[in-house]
């Protein structure tokens, strides 16, 4: 990774915000829309994606295998596929969607297909994915079990029943599910070891496949089959990032303010009920309003009693308000967010306790009681959800120096200027 940091001091509120934030398209609809759409039998459109290094990576992931994916419309992309070859260098930078879910569509590519990353994307978990492609048919050499890596496609995988402990990543189930259509045999995905996390991920990745018109049986628990058969183009309708919105709404809660996230969709593939009782728990109000969903802060945020590993993305900003909060807090069941874009139980545990909080981790999480907190220099670790959460904390403590704040990049290039514009109340 070649960016330069960005030192950046969190502005802090001295009133409540009331602010309506239009964000881009979810990160990870983005990317599961582009994987269908190189796989399909037809062109497709992305209406509202989002444009940030997660997706542009991607793009240029399935572009370098022969579809085309056009860019230029920030507000539609446009795909065309295109048989799929090597030779082709895929840079996946810290993405775990695609590291994750390129691999499997490298197998159906007729050439060997390299794969590398940052740095810390080596360290994250990939070998249950490799071993289960392996088992599928594909080729693949990778010296060390993960990254770097090379998949040596022949133009077709022949599919067929695999069992995989995806208790690392709900993204190693996604990844496999996303290709299987274009498998002879499709796949039969077991999942075998401690549970699953992320399920709504999962979950989102069934729907869209039906919605390119795969076949997907996920009746029996852990267990998923994808018939074989071609997926359609289509036009999709890209969500607003929901994980993204989710800092923006804390600063409601932590100001006593009001956040709405505009074009909010009457029906979501993204577990907004689940993050509506969240911030309930922790003292703010949220509604689905004409204008979008809106978080209200009332005043007080009160500590949090829960297991995340459903919406482990989450962890950071959640993280961070039970800093803030009136009463201590717990949240488990998320192990596995070790293997996110850093380790963060230990980035957190370690940038809470530096601001003076008092933090006991845990193999699966983080008890958090909150004491007064000092400003002071806060390590980001490449990872744009613990610039989120230095964000947070910096509304009601000065001086909260981020290290770097342009790892925000990852997912929302905006982040600084759309924070400081609701700190400032402009639009
Ligand atoms: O499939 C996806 O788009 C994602 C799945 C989840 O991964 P994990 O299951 O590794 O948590 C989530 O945390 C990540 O941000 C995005
Ligand atoms: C875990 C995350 O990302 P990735 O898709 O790289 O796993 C995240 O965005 O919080």
């Amino acid at each position: 990774m070649t960016r330069a940091p960005l030192p950046w001091t969190a502005p802090t509120a001295t009133d409540p915000v009331r602010w309506t934030v239009q964000l881009p398209g979810s990160k990870s609809m983005s990317a599961r829309a582009l994987v269908l759409s190189a796989l399909a039998a037809g062109p497709s459109t992305l209406l509202r994606p989002l444009r940030a290094r997660d997706t542009e990576l991607m793009a240029a992931a399935l572009r370098s295998m022969g579809p085309q994916v056009s860019t230029v419309d920030p507000e539609r992309w446009v795909v065309r596929p295109r048989p799929l070859a090597g030779p082709a260098d895929i840079d996946v930078g810290l993405a775990g969607t695609v590291m994750r879910f390129v691999p499997p569509v490298a197998g159906l590519a007729d050439g060997p297909v390299s794969f590398d990353g940052d740095p810390y994307a080596r360290k994250r978990p990939l070998g249950p994915l490799l071993d289960a492609l392996r088992a599928l048919g594909v080729r693949i050499d990778s010296p060390s079990g993960g990254l770097p890596l090379t998949v040596h496609g022949i133009g077709k995988v022949a599919g067929g029943e695999v069992v995989i402990d995806a208790s690392a990543s709900s993204q190693l189930v996604s990844g496999l599910l996303l290709a299987a259509p274009e498998f002879e045999r499709g796949v039969v995905v077991r999942h075998v070891g401690p549970p699953v996390p992320s399920a709504p991920h999962v979950r989102m990745t069934v729907q869209m496949l039906r919605a390119a018109g795969g076949a997907v049986d996920d009746t029996t628990p852990d267990v998923w089959r994808v018939e074989p058969g071609r997926l359609s183009g289509r036009a999709w309708e890209i969500e607003p990032d929901l994980s993204g919105a989710v800092p923006f709404f804390a600063a409601a809660l932590v100001t006593g303010g009001q956040v709405t996230l505009a074009g909010w969709p009457h029906r979501s593939v993204q577990p907004v009920e689940r993050l509506r009782a969240l911030l309930q728990q922790m003292g703010g109000e949220v509604t689905f309003t004409t204008d979008g969903l809106t978080v209200r802060g009332t005043g007080a945020v009160h500590g949090l009693d829960a297991d995340l590993s459903d919406v482990s993305e989450l962890t950071p900003a959640l993280a961070a308000l039970a800093a803030l909060a009136d009463s201590p807090s717990r949240l488990t069941g998320v192990a596995h967010i070790r293997g996110h874009e850093t380790d963060r139980l230990a980035a957190l545990a370690r940038e809470l306790s530096a601001l003076g909080a008092e933090v006991i981790e845990s193999h699966d999480g983080l008890e958090i009681r909150p004491r007064p907190l000092r400003g002071t220099v806060f390590e980001t670790y490449d990872d744009h959800r613990m610039a989120h959460a230095a964000a947070v904390i910096g509304l009601a403590v000065p001086g909260v120096a981020l290290t770097d704040v342009a790892c925000t990049s990852k997912t929302l290039p905006e982040f600084p200027a759309l924070w400081s514009a609701m700190v400032n109340g402009t639009s």
